[in-house]
């Protein structure tokens, strides 16, 4: 096999396409009939692949994958010093093997992902993330900062009908937060449900939907990789209450967020913090 490419964005790439190729083999070959069993399954072969990538072609780098044991803990307050190793590490790659595992299980569904992101404590960016790729097999496409995607355009009907149209608000399909109606409601905006962070942040990145939004709940992994990609294709993210997201914090809890087009953060600013506030 050829050696992956030396450029970290370049390889997120690389690595996402991979493991989405093992996912989509994986669908094919357990079929749907036992959803659980397809879920675990995807979860441990993108897990390893990942693992096993990163620990040949970049072996002096700390990893943060949700499929880590003990993942979710708050490592500064409940585990012993010999574990913060991403802590004190100058890169962190930050891994979802399978966002959207649920979907993922569900016949038909094109919305879930794979996330692969590269935190660096010397970055240029609040956020610390400096390469990331969001793999969307299903959709056969993965976006990349090494390749940004164009800033999305302005949907069609907006263009011809000379009025912009409801915005167009992604929200989990299964999780939605509680305030989300009254938000919409409060800008005219229509809700359009979907699985996964990465792919609903994907569909802001081309254009089909305006704005994402998601409280009550999530970690470093749900969202890294996707805003390393929707920031570097010029988009808003940032914390519901407009403050800076941070990755590779002790606490891998990172419980909301909201990825939109510039021009809508204001007013999308202000009806959450005015429904949630
Ligand atoms: N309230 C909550 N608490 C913890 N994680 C949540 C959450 N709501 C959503 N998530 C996680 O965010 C990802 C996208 O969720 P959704 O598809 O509902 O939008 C999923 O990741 P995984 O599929 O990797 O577990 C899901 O587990
Ligand atoms: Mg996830």
């Amino acid at each position: 096999m050829s050696s992956p490419p030396m450029v970290d964005g370049a390889f997120a790439r690389w690595l996402a396409d991979r493991a989405g190729q093992a996912l989509l083999r994986l669908r094919a070959e357990l079929g749907f009939a036992d959803p659980g069993a397809l879920k675990s399954a995807g979860d441990k072969v993108s897990h390893e692949l990942i693992r096993s990538e990163l620990a040949r072609w970049r072996p002096g780098d700390a990893v943060l994958s949700e499929e880590d044991e003990g993942s979710r803990l708050a490592w500064a307050a409940e585990v012993s010093s010999t574990s913060l190793s991403r802590l004190t590490a100058d890169r962190v790659w930050i891994i979802d093997p399978l966002d959207g595992t649920r979907e993922f299980s569900e016949e038909g569904r094109a919305d879930w992902a794979v996330h692969v992101a590269l935190w660096a404590r010397n970055a240029p960016t609040s956020h610390g993330l400096v390469a990331g790729a969001v793999g969307l097999p299903a959709q056969h496409r993965v976006l990349g900062t090494d390749a940004p995607p164009a800033y999305p355009p302005m949907r069609a009907e907006a263009a011809t009908a000379g009025g912009a149209g409801p915005i167009r608000l992604a929200a989990s399909r299964s999780r939605p937060p509680v305030f989300l109606t009254d938000v919409a409601a409060e800008v005219g905006a229509e809700l359009v449900p979907m699985g996964s962070a990465g792919a609903k942040i994907a569909a802001v990145v081309t254009g089909e939907v305006d704005a994402y939004v998601h409280a009550g709940g999530q970690y470093e992994w749900d969202s890294a990789a996707p805003v390393a990609v929707a920031t570097a294709t010029g988009l808003h993210a940032s914390r519901i209450d407009g403050s800076a997201l941070k990755y590779n914090e002790a606490d891998p809890r990172l419980p909301d967020l909201l990825v939109c087009r510039k021009d809508l953060a204001s007013r999308l600013l202000a009806a959450l913090h005015r429904h949630c506030g």
